[in-house]
């Protein structure tokens, strides 16, 4: 097991829970924020007042705004908004030994390109190994050390078993993997789904077509994953289904707000209420990469027209509704 300290990138509300449970798990953390003000505050009054109120920080945290912080890791997380991943990546090129782990908190598909967070972290930091840690998680759950597991999945075996070994506590259980693949899939695609959630309760449609929507958002989700070379038994663990449960069926997730709020009338520019949704820049991007594949994915779809403008909420739900009815088994 690493008795270095562990390093995270991106103080927003998932580094801070992290560092959090890192410390719960007997590790010297250093949070890295990128604005030198928010890292001093965070610092001396050892609490996320922008992102993660009300939560006390873990003793064994220092918060700081220098990267020269990371030159040291020996694993780094980063954790960072997934359309802002190659920017912060690209500032630890030359900082990081080769072979450092870089754990990439992220839920998201680059959209201008239509990479997976992996393939971005592969090329910016060419000499880092990458791996991806997802599954059912609210950062004011595990910030308070509720129960949470997760996945962590990279390509090297021992080094997913150990990197788990090193974060975990009796209530952070990281399981470990070798489907990197699968497991950001999981969690990239299941922000889309979430938002189509949202969308159905802010519609008053009801909880029988939230559940319908869950199960066949989770067909679609099994259809791109095997599509794309990911294990289905990935996505029918924690990184998958395990997120799809947690964030269709909650109004804390902000990807299930922001769709309940479009659900109600309110204009996509204000939907978000100024909180990240990651599903609404993912979107197009799943489809695209789902398109080239040939997958269908109607729910993801509507999704994407929504957000893009394209389409309005009713006019979407009635095309879902008027898909014509097949064998179950032919769509699965
Ligand atoms: N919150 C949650 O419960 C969970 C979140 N995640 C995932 O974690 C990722 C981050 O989400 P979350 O922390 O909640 O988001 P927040 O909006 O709470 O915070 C985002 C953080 O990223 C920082 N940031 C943005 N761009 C850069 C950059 N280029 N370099 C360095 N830092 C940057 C922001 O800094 P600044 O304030 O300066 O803009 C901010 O501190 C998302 O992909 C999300 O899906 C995964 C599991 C749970
Ligand atoms: O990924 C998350 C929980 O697993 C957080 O969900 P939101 O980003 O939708 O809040």
């Amino acid at each position: 097991m690493m008795t270095d300290p562990v390093v995270i990138v991106g103080a927003g509300a998932w580094g801070t829970a992290l560092a959090n449970a890192a410390a719960q798990a007997g590790r010297f953390v250093t949070l890295v924020a990128r604005d030198p003000e928010h890292a001093g505050t965070m610092q001396a009054a050892r609490e996320n007042l922008r992102f993660l109120p009300g939560a006390p920080l873990h003793a064994a945290i220092t918060v700081t705004a220098d990267l020269g912080a990371t030159t040291a890791a020996r694993a780094l997380l980063l954790v960072v908004p997934a359309q802002a991943l190659r920017e912060a990546a690209r500032g630890l090129a030359h900082r990081l030994a080769p072979g450092t782990p870089v754990v990439i908190c992220a839920k998201g598909i680059e959209r201008t390109s239509s990479r997976f967070m992996s393939d971005v972290v592969g090329e910016e930091l060419p000499a880092a190994v990458p791996a991806v840690l997802s599954g059912p998680s609210f950062a004011e759950d595990v910030v308070r050390g509720l129960p949470t597991a997760v996945v962590l999945a990279c390509a090297q075996e021992e080094t997913a078993r150990s990197l788990a070994a090193t974060l975990t506590s009796p209530t952070f259980r990281i399981y470990h993997g070798t489907d990197v693949r699968g497991v950001e899939i999981g969690g990239a695609a299941k922000n889309v789904l979430a938002i189509a959630c949202g969308i159905v309760m802010g519609c008053g449609l009801g909880e029988s077509a939230r559940a319908a929507m869950v199960a066949r958002g989770f067909a679609e989700l099994m259809r791109f994953a095997r599509a794309l070379g990911a294990r289905p038994e990935t996505l029918m663990g924690l990184s998958g289904l395990g997120d799809l449960v947690l964030t269709c069926g909650s109004a804390k997730s902000r990807n299930f707000a922001f769709g309940e709020a479009l659900g109600r009338g309110v204009p996509l520019s204000e939907a978000s209420g100024g909180k990240l949704a990651e599903g609404a820049f993912t979107a197009a991007a799943l489809v695209a990469m789902a398109g080239r594949h040939g997958v269908e994915m109607p729910i993801s779809e509507a999704v994407a027209a929504i957000v893009a403008g394209e389409v309005s909420v009713e006019a979407a739900i009635g095309a879902l509704l008027n898909r014509p009815i097949r064998a179950e088994h032919e769509i699965i």
